[in-house]
Formats: C-alpha cells, sequence, structure tokens
C-alpha cells in the first residue's frame, strides 16, 4: 500500500515534534508532506530535512528568507504566511493532517483540512472550543474523519461503544474526564497568587507547551476539555465529570447504565493517542513502554476544588452557553500570556476571564466570521483589563 501524506500543523511544538517520531516509526505507512511553525525557522527547517518534507511553511513572513536560505539544497518548497497553512492542510495529495497549532491561530487551517474532508487528528482543543457548532457542522457536510489526539478525549473515544452517537440512548450514563490536578494540586488558594512562570509550566506527569501547561496548573485545560468533550461526543456538561487523578496514567472513563466502568490507561506519554489515531481502527507501535503497574502502585481519585481553581468553574458555566467558549478562550489565551511574560498574577488568569466573561456577551457565532469577531473583542476587552490591573 501506497504510505499516507500527513501534513503537521504545528511540527516545531510538543505534540508536532511526538507525531514526527510516531511516523518516523512506519516510513511504509506515513511520508512527511508538510511540516508548519509559527517563527522558529531553524527548528523547522531541520524537521523538513531530517523528514524530507515536501514542503516548510513558516506563518510569521519575516523568517521566510532565512528559512528559503536554509533549505536552498533540498527538495522542500518553502512557504510562508497564514493561508500557505490551510494551502497545505487542504492539498490535494493529503490523506492526513495533524492539528498541532496551539491557540485560536489554529483555527483557520484546521477547518481548511475538515472542509477538504482531511482525516483530522485533532490536538488544537481552543478551535472546537472557540467555533465548536460551526466546526462539528463542517465535519458532517464535508465528511472528514475527526478523531481525538487530547489524551482524555481519545482515551474516551477508545472506551466509547462501537456505534456510539451521543449520550442519550447509547447506555452511556457518564464520561468521567480525568485530571491530574496540575502543579499546584494541593497548594493553598492564598499561594497561588505569587507562582511563576517557571512553577506554572512543571507539569507533574507530561511534558508540553508553555501555553498548556500553564491552562493544567490554573485548571482551565480540563474546563477546555469539558466543552471540547460536549461537542467531541455530543453530550451536555451534566453528563461529564471531572475527576481529580494525580498520576495520570488513566487517561479517562467512560461509565455505563449497567454499573460498569470503561478506563484507557498508559504511561502519560503523547505518542499513544498519537499513534492510535494516526493507525485507527488498526494499531501500530507508538515507542511508548508498557505501563508497569507493579511499579505504579497507585490509582488515586478526588474531587475538583472549583473554589482554589476557578476556572474550571468558569468553563462549566460557559459550556454552550451562546459565544461564551469563544469569549472564554480568547481571554484565557491573552491572560495565560501575560502571565508567561510577567505582567500579570497567576490569580489574574482566572480574574480577567471572568471579567470578560461579564463584559462580552453574545448570542452563538453563526459564522467563522462571527467567531473571529467576538474571538477579537474578548481579547481586546482582556487587554483592557489587563492595562488597569
Ligand atoms: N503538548 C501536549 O502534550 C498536548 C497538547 N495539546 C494541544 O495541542 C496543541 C499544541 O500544543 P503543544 O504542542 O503543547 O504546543 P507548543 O507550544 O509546544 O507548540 C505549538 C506549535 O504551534 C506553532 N504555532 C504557535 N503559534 C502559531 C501561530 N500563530 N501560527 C502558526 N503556528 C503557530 C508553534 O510554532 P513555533 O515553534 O514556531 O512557535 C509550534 O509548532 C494545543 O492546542 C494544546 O492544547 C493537547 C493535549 C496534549
Ligand atoms: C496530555 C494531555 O492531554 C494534557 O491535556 C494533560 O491531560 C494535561 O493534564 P491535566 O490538565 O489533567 O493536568
Ligand atoms: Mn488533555
Amino acid at each position: 500500500m501506497k504510505p499516507q501524506s500527513i501534513t503537521i500543523l504545528g511540527a516545531t511544538g510538543s505534540i508536532g515534534l511526538s507525531t514526527l517520531d510516531v511516523v518516523a516509526r512506519h516510513p511504509d505507512r506515513y511520508q512527511v508532506y508538510a511540516v508548519t511553525a509559527a517563527r522558529q525557522w531553524q527548528s523547522l527547517a531541520a524537521l523538513a530535512i531530517t523528514h524530507t518534507a515536501r514542503y516548510a511553511v513558516i506563518a510569521d513572513e519575516q523568517y521566510a528568507e532565512e528559512l528559503r536560505h536554509a533549505l536552498r539544497d533540498t527538495d522542500t518548497t518553502v512557504l510562508a504566511g497564514e493561508a500557505a497553512l490551510a494551502e497545505v492542510s487542504k492539498a490535494a495529495e493529503v490523506q492526513v493532517v495533524m492539528a498541532a497549532i496551539v491557540g485560536a491561530a489554529g483555527l483557520l487551517p484546521t477547518l481548511a483540512a475538515v472542509n477538504a474532508g482531511k482525516k483530522v487528528l485533532l490536538a488544537n482543543k481552543e478551535a472546537l472550543v472557540m467555533a465548536g457548532h460551526l466546526f462539528m457542522e463542517a465535519v458532517a457536510a464535508s465528511g472528514a474523519t475527526l478523531l481525538p489526539i487530547d489524551s482524555e478525549h481519545n482515551a474516551i473515544f477508545q472506551c466509547l461503544p462501537e456505534r456510539y452517537t451521543s449520550t442519550v440512548g447509547a447506555g452511556v450514563s457518564k464520561i468521567l474526564l480525568t485530571a491530574s490536578g496540575g502543579p499546584f494540586r494541593t497548594w493553598e488558594f492564598d499561594a497561588l497568587a505569587a507562582v511563576t512562570p517557571a512553577q506554572a509550566c512543571a507539569h507533574p506527569n507530561w511534558s508540553m507547551g508553555r501555553k498548556i501547561s500553564v491552562d493544567s496548573a490554573t485548571m482551565m485545560n480540563k474546563g477546555l476539555e469539558l466543552i471540547e468533550a460536549c461537542w467531541l461526543f455530543r453530550t451536555t456538561a451534566v453528563h461529564v465529570e471531572v475527576v481529580i487523578h494525580p498520576q495520570s496514567v488513566i487517561h479517562s472513563m467512560v461509565q455505563y447504565v449497567d454499573g460498569s466502568v470503561l478506563a484507557q490507561m498508559g504511561n502519560p506519554d503523547m505518542r499513544t493517542p498519537i499513534a492510535h489515531a494516526l493507525a485507527w481502527p488498526e494499531r501500530i507501535d507508538s515507542g511508548v513502554p508498557p505501563l508497569d503497574l507493579i511499579a505504579t502502585a497507585k490509582l488515586d481519585f478526588e474531587a475538583p476544588d472549583m473554589t482554589r481553581f476557578p476556572c474550571l468553574r468558569l468553563a462549566y458555566e460557559a459550556a454552550q452557553n451562546g459565544a461564551a467558549p469563544t469569549v472564554l478562550n480568547a481571554a484565557n489565551e491573552v491572560a495565560v500570556d501575560a502571565f508567561l511574560s510577567e505582567k500579570l498574577p497567576f490569580s489574574g488568569i482566572a480574574r480577567i476571564c471572568e471579567q470578560v466573561l461579564q463584559q462580552v456577551q453574545h448570542a452563538e457565532p453563526v459564522s467563522i466570521d462571527e467567531v473571529l469577531a467576538v474571538d477579537a473583542m474578548a481579547r481586546e476587552r482582556a487587554e483592557h483589563l489587563l492595562q488597569g490591573s
């Protein structure tokens, strides 16, 4: 069989690199069509050479010349700018697109892949959170195959019944979305005010990009994942229960009406969900060592504390509530950026999100242009509040 061609959006990031690791283990199955990045042109050039990519796309056009120079003696064609991200996502030669750009910047290139009916491996949860309804409508209209990469959603996908359509009538009573609790799980609320970006980015179990690491620390990640689960699995927030599980060995569970609970387990390494989605419905080696249950020894569970972690409460309130998910996502991106550049204390992230949600209220967007307009409005509000804080 001819290898499938894959475009990796966000190739220089944590998910991008894990994807390339799995892909390189199976040259008979996959070949790299395009790799993309925002600014890291040197890493992108190295990846394009190692994986003999046909295209290397740099979103920020100011680095295009350096990238072209670095790849001048290769067969890789360099493209630049946001529109080029969509071009390599929808190209006729491409069968699979890994959507691993961080944040709202991933929405349009991911939608380009969806609209072209590709097999889309979705890591970029923010795209689904900000435009859930329209995104899922586009999947249905184009016949794209959407497979979850987020470890929890990939686990839930693996635990759902084969003929699942929605939580209503499928024998499923609840989705149990596990959360590690992040680096500050046991910290007192008052101590959270002074935490540094380095402390927030030191996730106890996963090695990830900085934005998602901060989201895990505030538990906004779990909030975004709650909204992501509602769209992916056609359910509502009341059917999704967040369970703190500090070891991150169970990646999530599905509870059935007969009392059964199915769990997907494994070492905390994103190459497992990536390999699962790449090969689905088959299975391939991911390079992840087998789980050693004796060494793991303990699996603990506890309830989330929404007083110490108000971002989770905000997401429960925003889920499927008009434009609130779009507003929440945008405000969070601005606030996390400000925290990472030491312009906002850690506890300010939840405060900014809550204030923006109160100040920007809007009906659910009916077009992607409207999503982008609401996103821009929320960002402007968040920036304004930051200046006054
Ligand atoms: N890391 C993980 O384990 C998990 C991640 N996810 C999700 O996957 C996505 C990626 O996360 P992660 O890999 O950790 O993030 P990283 O920060 O490690 O990587 C982000 C990637 O996106 C690129 N990028 C950033 N901004 C833009 C932009 N404006 N336009 C185009 N490309 C851009 C970066 O390029 P450059 O290098 O040039 O900046 C980089 O390639 C996120 O949505 C995250 O929530 C979900 C589950 C687990
Ligand atoms: C690997 C992955 O999917 C992350 O979203 C991870 O789950 C973050 O962990 P917590 O948000 O549970 O701390
Ligand atoms: Mn996750």
